[in-house]
């Protein structure tokens, strides 16, 4: 199964949130027109009722949305400009594409005008999706502009919704960062339960996988089931754990967990902490000793420091990176439990506010379910498009 596929499927609850959520906003207050023959190109256009475009509908059996959003690229746009159609021919001139295909002829489209209770009902359903009040009103604004006034579509809204997020997401999608260092060291925080161990688990397989040797240090050592779980994970990813009494000091763990993997040649060294956020003056304290105490092998590592963030916890996430940004040098998140959660949303926030790379998505909790981070795969499932 394409890995589109299978995110547009777990991500079905943020989709349908927001899909039937817009749906809603064009059906309140907006009007059928029998076939989508003619319509403002809504991404490419400054000038929209001078250009002739093709959109199937959005309503109706055979309406496919991977048909509409393959609908929308530019080639379309840029063909000559044609007077503007009036709505009463709508029915009677089908467009080029609903000609090639034989779809949209015939099939009612709802559209709406984009006005002030239009632009407010979209900034409230983005804020409700957890994309956060600034982002939600800056994206809001970037649909609206040009465009105020004019007749839109769901579908219409879909792309342009799609495109905002995919912008927003763009700089962001970095894999992690491979270095020369051997060992390079990867810290690992997170608060506890938000898939640290997991998402270690998962990307000591993948390494793996590409031939790179891994050692894991279960830093955690106050909690003994994780550091079980950690040797569970191990075990399936293949890689060696190295793990020390429960309650010694997660520092001097690290340490001999370097010494490990020197000796070993290993290309990676990843660091499972603790996620102790009830005393943050503690946890401060033991993530600065593992760093001081790595630092006597390497002085340049760690060379990454991954925050593991749960989607479910929607806008807490925020918080979260700003916490652990005062508590450690983040140099990039993972996003997990994406799979069946309604707050994808969050991600786009946290593009917008902190800027961090997104390495990775955990989308499932079997090993193989992490996935790089794509903007557009990541914008279509959200919102609920489908990707030609
Ligand atoms: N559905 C889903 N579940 C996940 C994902 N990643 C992790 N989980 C589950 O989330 C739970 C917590 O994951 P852990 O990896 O143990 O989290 P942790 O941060 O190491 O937690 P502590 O060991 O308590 O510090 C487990 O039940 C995982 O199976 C994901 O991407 N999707």
């Amino acid at each position: 199964m394409a890995f589109f596929s299978k995110l547009k499927d777990k991500l079905f609850k943020s989709s349908s949130k927001l899909e039937e959520g817009l749906d809603a906003i064009v059906e309140d207050g907006g009007d059928q027109s029998v076939d989508a023959a003619v319509e403002i190109d809504p991404v490419q256009t400054s000038e929209p009722d001078l250009v002739q475009d093709v959109l199937p509908t959005d309503a109706g059996e055979g309406a496919a949305p991977s048909d509409a959003a393959a609908a929308m690229p530019e080639p379309i746009a840029a063909q000559p400009a044609a007077p503007v159609t009036p709505p009463h021919a709508e029915s009677e001139k089908p467009g080029l594409l609903a000609r090639l295909t034989g779809r949209g002829a015939g099939q009612p489209v709802v559209k709406r005008v984009l006005d002030d209770d239009m632009l407010e009902q979209l900034e409230e359903l983005l804020i409700a999706s957890d994309m956060g009040v600034d982002t939600a009103l800056r994206v809001s604004a970037n649909i609206a502009e040009g465009r105020f006034g004019k007749r839109v579509s769901t579908q219409e809204i879909k792309s342009l919704l799609a495109k905002e997020v995919s912008r927003i997401m763009e700089p962001v999608a970095k894999p992690l960062p491979i270095y020369p260092n051997k060992p390079q060291v990867v810290l690992v925080v997170g608060v506890n339960g938000s898939g640290k161990t997991t998402t270690i688990g998962k990307l000591a397989s993948q390494f793996k996988a590409a031939g790179k040797s891994v050692v894991i240090a279960a830093g955690d050592t106050f909690r003994a089931a994780a550091v079980e779980q950690l040797q569970v994970w191990g075990d399936r990813a293949g890689v060696p754990v190295l793990t020390a009494p429960e309650g010694s000091d997660p520092a001097s763990l690290a340490f001999d967990a370097m010494t490990r993997a020197e000796a070993d040649g290993a290309d990676l060294l990843m660091i499972d902490t603790a996620g102790r956020l009830q005393n943050r003056a503690d946890l401060m304290e033991e993530l600065a000793k593992i760093v001081r105490v790595i630092r006597k092998k390497d002085e340049t590592a760690p060379h990454n420091t991954l925050l593991v963030l749960d989607a479910t916890t929607g806008q807490n996430a925020v918080n979260q990176v700003d916490t652990f940004q005062k508590l450690a040098d983040v140099s990039g998140l993972v996003m997990t439990k994406l799979d069946g959660t309604a707050k994808g949303g969050v991600l786009v926030a946290l593009a917008d506010k902190f800027g961090l790379p997104i390495h990775a998505i955990g989308v499932g909790e079997q090993i193989d379910d992490l996935a790089p981070f794509d903007p557009e795969e990541f914008a279509a499932a959200l919102i609920g498009l489908d990707k030609a």
